[in-house]
């Protein structure tokens, strides 16, 4: 049989294809805007006749209909290996749990046996000719997940763009037990857009980046008001290798500032692991030869990035203490993000020759209530998740200034980080910082 009678053979409705779920079974969804709408729907309608399905996902782009459709979790659980805004509300009110995770081990937690998977559910571009699907715009660990499945179910989506991959970038119809077809456009990441504080923490970092960096940027609005500035600055010959490729990067390629001509690996292409942005990003990767993605084990490693010379990575985080370390995926305990590909692109941005990594958040925050709290705490006491220790930080940026906090003693940490500090907090966190015997009586006040 050719490719296309094999899918005509294994093509089926959503409702039917989904019936590869049995009770108990661990299923897996093509991670963010990859999401498999129309099986995730097909899958909530079993929620009478199933139990205990453990369903995994990352960063959920719209409503999940296997939480949405059963708000008691009798049929479902949904578990996170990294959240969005509604993914904190689903943590916030029970009906989902974050699992801890880098990125760069994603893979492995499948191939390991650790994270078993019974049926896989992923969204893939339309088949070629040779009977191939590209993985779009999720490289990521989809490899690993697909390898270690029992089943394979394909939601082919004529929106999904075609990306050539480095590697592990698409599977073979002959491979899948069923198909189904969903037209609805993929889900797209809007930018929660800079304010006026992302682009006043924006603009300490920018004169740290040169010409020909190869540069990795972060989500949220930081890194959007970054790109903004570089786009309309005089720098060029920037490169991109990024786990998460955003609007960002797109700013910088129309604007002409990303050529990767002076990258000292993949010269010429920009890489990436996965995409989440809007859909004139998804149009512009769409077959585009300048660009590859690649799987996360290998973007993410920091043995890969060591060899990118003039590498900067630009990620944002939540608090910081006086020991330099950051937290950056909860508040308290409450999970805000997640890990992700921070800690990878710290430890490996830092080996590279000329290498800088940057973590940066506003140096206070107002509450519900109109109070104004410290980012910059003595010292972490509620439970908050460490996520950049603080033998791995580099420089921390506030709009008050970045500082270079790699290899420095702990009263000299504390000094930096109070210059950095919203004003109104500085004298507390001077007192904070004798009681914890880390000032010196010689440092500046
Ligand atoms: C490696 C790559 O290529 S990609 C990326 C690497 N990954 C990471 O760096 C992961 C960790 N970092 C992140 O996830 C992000 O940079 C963040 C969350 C730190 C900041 O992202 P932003 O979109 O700018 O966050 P934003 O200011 O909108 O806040 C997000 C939420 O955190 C809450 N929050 C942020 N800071 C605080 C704080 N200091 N205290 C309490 N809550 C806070 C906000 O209230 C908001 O919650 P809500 O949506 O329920 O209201
Ligand atoms: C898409 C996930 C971004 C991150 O690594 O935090």
């Amino acid at each position: 049989m050719n490719p296309f009678e094999i899918y005509q053979e294994k093509l089926h409705t959503p409702e039917e294809a989904v019936h590869l779920v049995q009770s108990g079974d661990w299923v897996d969804y093509s991670q963010t805007c990859s999401f498999p709408a129309a099986l995730d729907a097909a899958l909530a309608a079993r929620r009478d006749e199933l139990t205990d399905v453990k369903v995994r996902h990352a960063i959920s782009m719209r409503p999940v209909q296997i939480v949405e459709q059963d708000p008691q979790r009798q049929a479902f659980t949904y578990n996170l290996w990294h959240c969005s805004g509604l993914d904190r509300k689903y943590i916030d009110t029970g009906r989902a749990f974050f699992s801890p995770m880098m990125f760069r081990f994603c893979g492995s937690y499948y191939s390991r046996g650790q994270a078993p998977v019974n049926v896989a559910m992923v969204t893939v571009s339309p088949m070629d000719r040779y009977g191939n699907f590209s993985y779009g715009l999720t490289n990521c660990c989809m490899q690993e997940m697909l390898d270690a499945a029992d089943r394979i179910i394909l939601e082919v989506n004529p929106h999904m763009p075609f990306i050539y991959g480095m590697a592990d970038d698409h599977i073979n119809i002959r491979d899948v037990d069923a198909v189904v077809e969903n037209d609805q456009p993929l889900s797209e990441a809007p930018s929660r857009g800079a304010s006026e504080l992302d682009k006043q923490i924006a603009a300490q970092i920018f004169p740290f980046i040169h010409d020909g960096d190869t540069l990795q940027l972060g989500i949220g609005g930081m890194p959007n008001a970054l790109g903004s500035l570089i786009a309309g600055s005089d720098l060029r010959d920037l490169g991109m290798h990024t786990e998460l490729m955003s609007d960002g990067y797109l700013d910088l390629y129309k604007a002409g500032k990303i050529t990767n001509k002076r990258k000292t690996l993949q010269k010429g292409k920009g890489v990436f692991s996965i995409c989440s942005g809007s859909k004139e990003l998804y149009e512009f990767l769409d077959h585009n030869i300048d660009i590859l993605s690649a799987p996360m084990h290998y973007v993410n490693d920091p043995e890969t990035i060591r060899q990118l010379d003039h590498f900067v990575s630009i990620n944002g985080c939540i608090a910081c203490d006086l020991y330099g370390q950051v937290s950056s995926e909860s508040a308290g305990t409450r999970q805000i993000s997640g890990t992700g590909g921070q800690l990878d692109f710290v430890t490996g941005a830092y080996t590279a020759e000329h290498g800088r990594t940057f973590l940066a958040m506003a140096s206070s925050r107002v509450d519900k209530k109109g109070v104004r709290h410290s980012n910059i705490v003595p010292c972490f006491t509620g439970g908050d998740i460490i996520t950049t220790p603080r033998a791995q930080t580099m420089y921390i940026v506030t709009e008050y200034g970045a500082v270079n906090l790699a290899g420095l003693t702990t009263w000299q940490r504390a000094e930096k980080l109070i210059g950095i500090a919203h004003p109104d907090f500085r004298d507390e966190l001077i007192k904070a910082a004798e009681q914890q015997k880390i000032w010196r009586n010689s440092n500046k006040k």
